[in-house]
């Protein structure tokens, strides 16, 4: 069997954050390595505090690092220039986090569409998209809601289907089901692995729960800056 793809590489990669007058700098990664591989699920651990969100951040280029490499499908996102990153970002990558983030002001249906909309595609298209990612996630009827009218495992579909208004080719998932219940939590996950299996979508999940993490295909452990298997 050949080896699967690699949607997104890191290198060597370190992050540091300023201490306070009686702190050190705080050395968050200290070159680390990381591949993620197209159409799977991979689980990355680590204690509070280790640096897992830190990592997710830099990987969807929301964050800098203080040195290395950043490849998304060979791309070197660190040479990109913000406006050209955040519009490549908004095809590549779908986000999902703990707290929503949904836009309280506007309904479900709007929220879901909003990246599409953003991104300069056609009004119609972008609605009809959204209802129907909506629909697959069974939350059309919550559609004209807005997110405060929403529980919390409708809120987390929602975000999910906003991911994936653009067709991303990547998930990055910090803790999204850390603010649910089981049922909820099974929800998510199910969702994430049909993800992957219909659409080859490759997950970054991060949790802090093992359970969660060995039903994954890979699993990392975050410890003293670098990863291991
Ligand atoms: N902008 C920042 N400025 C200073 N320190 C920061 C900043 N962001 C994160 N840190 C620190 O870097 C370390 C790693 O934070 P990060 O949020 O990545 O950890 P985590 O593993 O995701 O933790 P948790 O599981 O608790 O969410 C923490 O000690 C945190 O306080």
């Amino acid at each position: 069997m050949s080896e699967a793809k690699t949607v997104i590489e890191a290198k060597d990669l370190y992050k540091s954050f300023e201490g306070s007058s009686d702190k050190p700098r705080l050395e968050v990664l200290k070159g680390m390595n990381f591949t993620l591989p197209e159409a799977k699920i991979t689980s990355v651990i680590g204690s509070s505090g280790s640096g897992k969100s830190t990592l997710l951040h830099i990987l969807g280029g929301l964050d800098h690092a203080d040195k290395g490499q950043i490849l998304w499908d060979e791309r070197d996102i660190t040479q990109y220039k913000p406006d050209d990153l955040a519009q490549l970002r908004n095809s590549y990558i779908g986000f999902v986090f703990q707290f929503h983030h949904l836009l309280p002001e506007f309904t479900a249906l709007e929220n879901v569409a909003m990246p599409a909309l953003i991104a300069g595609k056609d009004a119609k298209q972008a609605y009809d998209r959204a209802h129907t990612l909506l629909a697959r996630f069974g939350v059309e009827d919550r559609q004209d809601h807005r997110p405060a009218q929403l529980s919390g495992g409708e809120q987390q579909r929602v975000s999910m289907a906003r991911a994936l208004m653009n067709n991303p080719r990547v998930i990055l998932a910090d803790e999204p089901t850390g603010n649910l219940d089981d049922t909820n939590t099974n929800i998510i996950l199910d969702l994430l692995f049909e993800l992957r299996d219909t659409e080859g979508i490759s997950v970054l999940l991060i949790t802090h729960e093992k359970d969660i993490a060995y039903r994954s295909d890979h699993v990392l452990e975050l410890k003293n800056g670098v990863l291991t298997s």
